[in-house]
């Protein structure tokens, strides 16, 4: 399956959706109202809890046609069959290229650091991101990344370029004009009333540009 790097990219909070059937009604929602991706972010040290979400989404994402990525864990992604997000500590993407092949959607953290891009690139990734864009209810500490940084990487990068952090319905409209391909979101999806319909709203973003 080719998946759409384009539109809007859906991460899982397990303090948004703490058991298992809310973690497969909100992500359903998310699908039915067009998130792209679908990112299992899950922090737990809990392998077999892992594992047993993990395949429910896999087993979502499949009937929706749409991909499924692990955060940080590429045994998880490999035993699954699935794509895989690496952060800058979690190891490297040569390595989970040559593991999970050349079909599988790989991404990678960059911060905003368009020479982590680049290097990203190099090693075979599918995708880059960058942020947080926007202070982050999900991450408050993490490092900031500048909007233009979007419109710099246009010209040095040949990947879709994510951004993540903070991003709503207020202000990504700006961050996809600089030039993001996707726009990650976790509390602003997540946490809404009716996850289908917001996940509408997101999408639209990119099909009615403002
Ligand atoms: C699409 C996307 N971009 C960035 C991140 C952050 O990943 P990482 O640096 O591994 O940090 P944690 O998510 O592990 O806190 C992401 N998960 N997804
Ligand atoms: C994982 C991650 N990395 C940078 S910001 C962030 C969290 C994004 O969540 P939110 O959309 O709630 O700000």
């Amino acid at each position: 399956m080719s998946a759409s790097l384009k539109g809007l990219y859906a991460i899982t909070d397990a303090t948004l959706l703490p058991t298992q059937e809310q973690l497969l009604f909100a992500c359903e929602q998310a699908l039915l109202g067009g998130a792209q991706l679908l990112q299992y972010r899950e922090k737990s040290q809990n392998k077999r809890k892992r594992l047993a979400e993990g395949r429910a989404l896999a087993n979502l994402c499949a009937a929706y046609q749409r991909t499924l990525i692990i955060n940080d864990d590429l045994e998880l992604a490999a035993e699954l069959g699935v794509g895989l997000h690496l952060g800058q500590k979690d190891g490297s993407v040569e390595q989970a290229r040559r593991l999970l092949g050349d079909q599988a959607i790989i991404g990678a953290t960059c911060h905003q650091d368009l020479a982590l891009a680049k290097r990203a690139a190099e090693e075979g990734a599918s995708y880059v991101a960058f942020g947080a864009c926007f202070p982050s209810q999900t991450k408050p500490l993490a490092s900031r990344a500048p909007i233009e940084l979007f419109q710099n990487a246009a010209e040095q990068i040949h990947l879709p370029k994510v951004a993540i952090g903070g991003l709503n319905l207020d202000n990504s409209a700006q961050v996809i004009a600089a030039g993001a391909e996707m726009i990650a979101v976790v509390h602003a999806l997540f946490s809404s009333t009716d996850i289908r319909q917001q996940a509408q709203a997101f999408s639209a973003l990119f099909s009615n540009p403002v």
